[in-house]
């Protein structure tokens, strides 16, 4: 030990035999920032639509009222400004710099609005773009904001590491494609946060289908997701499944990300502040389609919902829900406002299956036997979905068609 110890382990990096806590490598922000939630949106690789989550996000809790900004911290790719619409330059002055202000007001801080051309390639190495990404945190004059959403940049390296051991992250986002290789590396995402102590949020999965315009059927061209598997086997939430858009594509390239409209998006918001504020990372809603105590065979004409209240494994409150009547769509809606998180079914038609994806509700079906115990199955990780989709003539209509 030192002479002059102070016994301040978490703010002295010596290598001691006595040292009480790790030595804490988070970054001051700027003494002109007073920031509430950092919330980090990752990828586990590139391209899957990660900056416009985190742009989406952003504009959600922008409309519930809530000072929001967003710091790029993809210094290679940056894409924040232009889906924002943004040309300007950042100024600052000798105690920080200023962050840009959007149409709506989310502030934001990106390289591409401190370099002269926007098409300047940023060719530095590793430790110099975390240095860069640190100073966002530490030399920007934020103001006042509720969530600051940081858009990292893909993948496992050396700057995400940089950022989570750096910045204040409360918890994460992971944004991910429906595809099997993602899901692995989306894997990977989830055991780097669960190495850091990172609370996960939750899962977006973006471009999970596609509405064709003539014939209104949807396809999924990526196949069928594997995210609920992933999601049930780190007890995470499904957050919202985007659609692949190209009016939002177009929103992104026209720097009209603000105008985007969509129940996703609200959903997206939705899901983050009941994360945040209620239930915590692994609580969650579990409504079993019931006929008596079993679960029931049709899902659309079950005779109750019961909802199982859980935190991470175990049931905290239960209820049974009438059910209101079915009628094509509503029942998925009817759950999500009850606020839902897992519906658990023998039977349930596809186009049920879809909506409540939509909804960001994880889907179990081909369950059998006392929903208690099916319940139970589910928070040890046991009850596997059959993913069965009813077809049969004889269930139209009862099973959610
Ligand atoms: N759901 C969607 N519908 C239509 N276009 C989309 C959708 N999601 C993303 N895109 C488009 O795909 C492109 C890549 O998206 P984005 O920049 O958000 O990905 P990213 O994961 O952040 O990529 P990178 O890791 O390279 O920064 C953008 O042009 C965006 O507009």
């Amino acid at each position: 030990m030192n002479e002059t110890c102070d016994q301040s382990c978490g703010s002295c990096n010596e290598a001691c035999d006595e040292r009480k806590t790790p030595y804490d490598m988070k970054e001051q922000p700027h003494a002109g920032s007073q920031i509430q939630k950092v919330i980090g949106v990752v990828s586990g690789k590139g391209g899957v639509g990660k900056s416009l989550v985190t742009s989406l996000l952003a504009v959600s809790m922008n409309r519930r009222g809530y000072r929001t900004a967003i710091l790029d911290a993809d210094v290679t790719g940056p894409s924040i400004p232009k889906a924002f619409g943004i040309t300007g330059k950042a100024m600052g002055s000798e105690n920080g710099i200023f962050p840009i202000t959007s149409e709506t007001g989310i502030k934001l801080m990106s390289i591409n609005l401190l370099l002269p051309n926007d098409t300047d390639p940023v060719v530095w190495r590793g430790p110099l773009i975390a240095g860069t990404v640190k100073q966002f945190w530490t030399d920007v004059i934020w103001g006042e904001v509720d969530y600051l959403f940081v858009d990292m940049p893909p993948g496992t390296g050396d700057v995400p590491l940089t950022v989570f051991q750096s910045l204040p992250v409360d918890g994460i986002v992971i944004v991910t494609s429906p595809q099997e290789l993602v899901s692995m590396i989306v894997e990977k995402a989830v055991r780097m946060a669960e190495m850091m102590q990172i609370p996960v949020l939750g899962l977006v999965e973006n471009m999970s289908w596609f509405q064709c315009p003539t014939c209104d059927t949807r396809h999924y061209p990526f196949g069928e997701s594997h995210l609920d598997m992933l999601a049930r086997r780190h007890g995470l939430k499904l957050l919202a499944s985007l659609p692949i858009d190209p009016a939002v594509a177009a929103a992104c390239d026209q720097g009209a990300i603000e105008k985007v409209a969509g129940e996703w998006l609200e959903d997206l918001g939705n899901h983050l502040e009941r994360a945040d504020q209620k239930e915590g990372v692994n609580g969650m809603k579990i409504a079993v389609a019931s006929d008596g105590t079993q679960v029931s065979g049709h899902f659309g004409h079950c005779e109750a919902f019961h909802i199982f209240e859980t935190n991470t494994d175990q049931v905290i409150h239960e209820e049974r829900v009438a059910n209101p009547g079915h009628r094509p769509g509503f029942l998925p809606q009817f759950l999500h406002e009850q606020g839902v998180n897992v519906i658990v079914s023998g039977g349930m038609g596809g186009g049920a299956v879809d909506l409540f994806r939509e909804n960001g509700i994880e889907v179990v079906t081909g369950a059998v036997g006392e929903a208690r115990e099916v319940v139970s199955l589910y928070l040890q990780g046991k009850l596997d979905s059959t993913g069965s989709v009813c077809h049969e003539h004889a269930h139209e209509g009862t099973c959610g068609h």
